[in-house]
């Protein structure tokens, strides 16, 4: 059964300097939480504390807790001294972090479950991590193969039916996508959004860090941070479409710049291409003689 965790009034310092200041999140089952924000807004210094690889010289305040066990804090434990029912899971943003490049796939997954609270044995871990390695849309042949033999997009699915064999209540996801590139960003997204889904009761809760606005409005919440606070948050139409804060305003704003400016380029590539491929048909019809291009056939 899932359970939610809570974050309350988070605070990182380091080397005297308050870079994150009072972050509370309700990390809830089957829900999705994009945490925005520009660069060194303190996105990753939290996601961090919640993960429990903060640096050694990080120090954190606040409570972050089961909501059926609020008295243990897990916020002072690193990672590998958090108890196994804890249950909270980051995928890296460099898989190859998170995968051995020589142990073929399915023995890693296989590996993270059989480490769970399930106690499951050898064989039925193995049966798991099939369905998981399916379930992020890895094809089962390439179960069988090392991580060093995939593609950046295959090796991210392999991160992430890693991440989920260890039967997370919160799954960490920092910048996801920012390695690959458009394609296999969308394809990386939509499994996650997919395999969640797929999940049914058993998901866990989603929190995705993200610089991109297009991935954070496919969560359910919107939480954007500007130099260490929370300046806005809510369901992500809201925040996306009418945002209130003139940090959040000048964000919405950039992302709509950037893509049309996107477009734009896109649309000037396809001009010059369709130009391009109409001038050399029509050197290849009539030999070299000048034909001018059909303005208006695009
Ligand atoms: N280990 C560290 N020592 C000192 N300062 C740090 C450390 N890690 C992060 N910071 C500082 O804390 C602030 C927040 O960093 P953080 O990485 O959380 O930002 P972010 O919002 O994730 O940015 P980005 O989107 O660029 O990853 C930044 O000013 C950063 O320089």
């Amino acid at each position: 059964m899932s359970v939610t965790i809570i974050l309350k009034d988070l605070v990182v310092d380091i080397a005297g300097r308050r870079l994150v200041d009072g972050v509370s999140l309700e990390l809830a089952p089957g829900t999705s939480t994009a945490l925005v924000g520009a660069s060194g807004a303190g996105k990753s210094l939290t996601c961090a504390a919640v993960a429990g690889t903060l640096a050694p010289d990080a120090r954190a305040n606040g409570i972050l807790a089961r909501e059926d066990a609020p008295d243990r804090n897990l916020l002072a434990l690193p990672a590998q001294r958090r108890p196994a029912d804890a249950r909270i899971a980051l995928v890296q943003q460099d898989p190859a972090t998170a995968l051995h490049p020589l142990v073929p796939v399915i023995d890693q997954v296989a590996l993270a479950a059989a480490g769970t609270s399930r106690g499951l044995g050898r064989r039925s871990a193995t049966a798991r991590a099939l369905e998981l390695i399916v379930a992020v849309g890895l094809d089962a042949d390439l179960a069988e193969r090392v991580p060093g033999r995939l593609s950046g997009g295959q090796r991210q699915r392999a991160a992430l039916a890693v991440a989920l064999a260890s039967d997370p209540a919160v799954l960490l996801t920092d910048e996801p996508t920012t390695a690959l590139d458009v394609l296999a960003r969308a394809e990386v997204l939509t499994v996650l959004t997919e395999v969640l889904a797929s999940l049914g009761d058993s998901a866990p809760a989603l929190l995705l860090v993200t610089h991109d606005l297009p991935a954070a409005a496919g969560c359910d919440r919107v939480v954007v941070m500007h130099e260490g606070r929370v300046i806005e948050h809510g369901d992500a139409l809201t925040v996306l479409t009418a945002p209130e804060h003139p940090v959040t305003r000048a964000m919405c704003a950039a992302a709509r710049e950037e893509t049309l400016a996107g477009a734009r380029a896109a649309i000037e590539a396809r001009r010059t291409f369709t130009a391009r491929a109409d001038a050399d048909c029509a050197v290849r019809a009539f030999g070299d003689a000048p034909t001018p291009v059909r303005e208006g056939v695009r």
